[in-house]
C-alpha cells in the first residue's frame, strides 16, 4: 500500500498533455446575439468564426477580423508581461493586486481564454488567483467588488434557500465550495468578504482537476461577523450584524444543504475555512448524510502526512520508522488536530501495532497536558500526561522553543496562523535535532502568517533541514552553488483529486479511507533521488498528473468500500472492473480542457 514508486505519468508542460488532438464537440447555448458576448462562459471575443457570428446574430456586433485562440492567448500574455514590467519596484501587495485585477477582468469575459492561460502558467498565477494574493483580495474585497461571483446565503434568508438554489443559471453543479468567513487562512474573520477563498479554491479545481467551470459553484454563507472594523466599515458588502450561534447557525447550515441537496443531489460540498468549532461540528453533522469534506481538516491532514512521511525517507529510513518520529504540532485548531488524527490512523494501517510518534502538541498557551484546564474534546488524545515529559523537564504550558530544546524533533509543523512563531532562537534549537536532516513545516497561510520564512529556516536551522511552507516562497541560494528547496505543503495537491475522485465514483459519502488513499498517492508520488534533495511534493507545474492520480486513488478506494455509485453512464461494476491504471485513464479523460467549442443555439 505505502509503495514508493513513480507511476508512468510524468510532469511535461500541462496544455500539450491534455489538449484533445480531437474536434472539440458542441457546446448548447441558450441564447443569442449580445447575450452571448455577456456571458463569460460562452464569449470568445474576437475569437467568433463568421459563420458562428450569422448562427448566433453576432454579425456586426464585433469587429470584423477574426482573432484566433492562440492570437488571444498571446496578447493577453503580451498585456500581463507589459504589467509585470510597469510595476517593477512598486509595493508587493500593489503588483500582486494587479495582476489579479488583469486576470480577474479576463475572467469576467471570457472563461475558456481564462483558464487556458491559468492551467499554461499556473506556477506564475498560482500565488496570484489562490494563496497568498487571494487572502489580500478577501481584505480588500468590499473596495474591489465590481461583479458578483457565485451566491450569497445569508441569515435573512432562512426559509428561501429551496427556491433561491434555483436562482443558479447552470443545470448542473458538480462542485461547490462553500465558507462562512470566520477563519479565512490565518487573517481571521473576514465575513462576506471571504468569498474570494471557494472562487480561488473552484478555480484549482477547474486548473488541477478539469472540473467544467459551468459545473462549480462558489458559496458564502453570512451568518454576520465578529470582526469590529468591518461592521463599522460603510462599504462593507455583508450582513452587519454579530454572527449567528449555536442552533441558529446550524439552523441555516442545515438548510444550505438540504437546498444542494435536493437540485444537485450529486454535488460535492467542500467545507473551506470555518472556524474550528463548526469546522469539526459540520464535519461530523453532514459526513455520513451529504457527499462533502473539510478541506482544512482532512485535505490538510493528508498533505501534512505526506509530507511526514516524505521526511521520515528523507532521513534514510523505512516508512515504518515513522512510529519513532518526536514531532511538535504547533497550533491545535481544526487543521493541526486533522492532521494528528490521520497521522494516527495511518500507524495503524501501516504497521499494525501500536507504537505511534511522539507528538508534542502546542496552542497559543504552549504545550498541552492533561493537567490542562477546559482542554478541546479532540485535543485531549494528544495531551501529554506528566509522566511522559517530566523526565525531559516539562510541563503544562512550556513554551515552544523548551520543548524544541528538550525534545530534539525531527520535526517541527506549524499549523498556528501566526507569523514568525518559529523565532530564530527555535530555528536554532533544531539544529540539536534528533533527525540528520531536521524538517520544518511552516504551513500557515498567506505568507506573512507563516511561522517562519525559507530563508530565516535555512540560515538557522542550517543547510542540512527539510523546508515546506503552506504559502510559496522562492528557492534559497545557500552559497557554494548549493540551493535549499523550497516545498509548498498546501491542500491544493489533493483537494482537486479528493473532489474529482468523489465525483467519477459517484460517491454518497466521502469516507475516511477515501483520504487516507489519497494520501498515500501523494505519499508516495516522490521517487527517492528527489526525496534525497528535499523534494517531498511534486511541482506545481504538474498538478494535473498528481490530481489525476489522487483522483484515480479516490475513486478506486470509494469502489472498495462500496460507496460508489457511478457517474454518467460508468456504473460502479464498470468502475470496479477498472484496473488502476484504466482508471487513471478514465479520470483523465474526463478532465475538461479549455479550448473553443462550437456553439448550438437551443430555443
Ligand atoms: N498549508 C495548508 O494547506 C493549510 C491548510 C489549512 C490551514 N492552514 C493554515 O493553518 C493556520 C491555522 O488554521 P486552523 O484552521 O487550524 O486555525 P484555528 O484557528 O482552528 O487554530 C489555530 C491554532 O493555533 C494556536 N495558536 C495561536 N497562536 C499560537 C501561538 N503563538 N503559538 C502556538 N499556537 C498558537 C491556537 O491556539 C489554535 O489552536 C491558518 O493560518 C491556515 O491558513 C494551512
Ligand atoms: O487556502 C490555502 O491556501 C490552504 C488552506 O486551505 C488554508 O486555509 O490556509
Ligand atoms: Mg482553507
Amino acid at each position: 500500500m505505502w509503495r514508493v514508486a513513480r507511476s508512468a505519468a510524468s510532469s511535461l508542460r500541462l496544455s500539450r498533455r491534455w489538449m484533445s488532438t480531437a474536434i472539440p464537440g458542441p457546446c448548447i447555448v441558450h441564447k443569442r446575439g449580445a447575450d452571448i458576448l455577456h456571458d463569460p462562459w460562452f464569449n470568445k471575443d474576437t475569437g467568433f468564426p463568421l459563420t458562428e457570428r450569422d448562427r448566433l446574430g453576432l454579425r456586426g456586433l464585433l469587429p470584423p477580423r477574426v482573432i484566433s485562440f492562440e492570437q488571444q492567448y498571446e496578447r493577453f500574455m503580451e498585456s500581463y508581461r507589459s504589467l509585470e514590467k510597469n510595476t517593477q519596484g512598486q509595493p508587493n501587495n500593489v503588483v500582486s493586486l494587479a495582476k489579479w485585477r488583469i486576470l480577474n477582468r479576463l475572467h469576467d469575459r471570457n472563461e475558456t481564454l481564462y483558464y487556458r492561460v491559468l492551467i499554461d502558467n499556473i506556477k506564475n498565477f498560482a500565488p496570484i488567483i489562490y494563496t497568498p494574493t487571494v487572502g489580500l483580495v478577501c481584505q480588500n474585497y468590499s473596495g474591489l467588488f465590481r461583479r458578483p461571483r457565485g451566491m450569497y446565503f445569508s441569515a435573512k434568508d432562512k426559509g428561501e434557500m429551496m427556491s433561491m438554489i434555483y436562482n443558479w443559471p447552470a443545470e448542473q453543479v458538480d462542485m461547490i465550495v462553500l465558507t462562512d468567513g470566520s477563519r479565512i487562512l490565518g487573517l481571521g474573520d473576514l465575513g462576506v468578504q471571504g468569498i474570494g477563498i471557494p472562487i480561488g479554491k473552484l478555480d484549482m479545481y477547474v486548473a488541477a482537476a478539469g472540473i467544467n467551470p459551468q459545473r462549480i459553484l462558489p458559496v458564502m454563507l453570512d451568518v454576520g461577523t465578529n470582526n469590529q472594523k468591518l461592521l463599522e466599515d460603510r462599504l462593507y458588502l455583508g450582513l452587519r450584524q454579530p454572527r449567528l450561534e449555536g442552533e441558529e447557525y446550524l439552523s441555516i447550515v442545515d438548510e444550505f444543504m438540504e437546498a444542494v441537496h435536493a437540485r444537485w443531489p450529486k454535488a460535492i460540498v467542500q467545507f473551506e475555512d470555518f472556524q474550528m468549532k463548526w469546522a469539526f461540528e459540520t464535519l461530523e453533522r453532514y459526513r455520513k448524510r451529504f457527499c462533502m469534506f473539510n478541506d482544512d481538516v482532512q485535505g490538510t491532514a493528508g498533505v501534512a502526512l505526506a509530507g511526514l512521511l516524505g521526511a521520515v525517507r528523507a532521513q534514510g529510513r523505512p516508512l515504518s520508522d515513522f512510529a519513532n518520529q518526536n514531532i511538535v504540532v504547533v497550533g491545535a485548531g481544526s487543521a493541526g488536530l486533522g492532521v494528528l488524527k490521520m497521522a494516527l490512523q495511518a500507524v495503524s494501517r501501516m504497521s499494525g501495532s501500536a507504537a505511534e510518534p511522539h507528538f508534542f502538541l502546542l496552542d497559543k498557551d504552549g504545550l498541552i497536558t492533561k493537567e490542562r484546564k477546559c482542554i478541546d474534546p479532540a485535543a485531549t488524545p494528544f495531551a501529554k500526561s506528566q509522566g511522559e515529559i517530566g523526565e525531559l523537564g516539562l510541563s503544562e504550558g512550556s513554551s515552544l522553543v523548551e520543548v524544541v530544546k528538550k525534545v530534539r524533533p525531527h520535526v517541527l509543523l506549524g499549523l498556528s496562523g501566526v507569523g514568525g512563531v518559529f523565532s530564530e532562537e527555535v530555528l536554532k534549537a533544531m539544529r540539536e535535532s534528533d533527525s540528520i536532516k531536521p524538517a520544518i513545516f511552516a504551513m500557515s497561510n498567506p505568507t506573512t502568517n507563516a511561522e517562519c520564512t525559507a530563508i530565516e529556516a535555512f540560515k538557522h536551522a542550517g543547510e542540512n533541514i527539510v523546508f515546506a511552507s503552506g504559502s510559496p516562497f522562492d528557492n534559497v541560494d545557500l552559497g557554494n552553488g548549493k540551493i535549499g528547496h523550497v516545498n509548498q505543503a498546501n491542500n491544493m495537491y489533493l483537494f482537486p483529486g479528493i473532489g474529482l475522485g468523489s465525483l467519477l465514483a459517484g460517491a454518497r459519502i466521502i469516507t475516511d479511507d477515501m483520504m487516507q488513499a489519497a494520501a498515500e498517492c501523494l505519499a508516495s508520488y516522490m521517487t527517492d533521488e528527489e526525496i534525497q534533495r528535499g523534494v517531498l511534493y511534486p511541482s506545481i507545474d504538474s498538478i494535473r498528473d498528481i490530481t489525476a492520480e489522487v483522483g484515480a486513488s479516490v475513486l478506486r478506494a470509494a469502489v472498495a468500500e462500496e460507496v460508489a455509485e457511478g457517474h454518467g453512464d460508468v456504473g460502479p461494476r464498470d468502475l470496479s472492473h477498472m484496473s488502476k491504471d484504466e482508471t487513471i485513464r478514465y479520470v483523465k479523460d474526463n478532465m475538461w480542457f479549455p479550448v473553443y467549442s462550437p456553439l448550438v443555439q437551443e430555443k
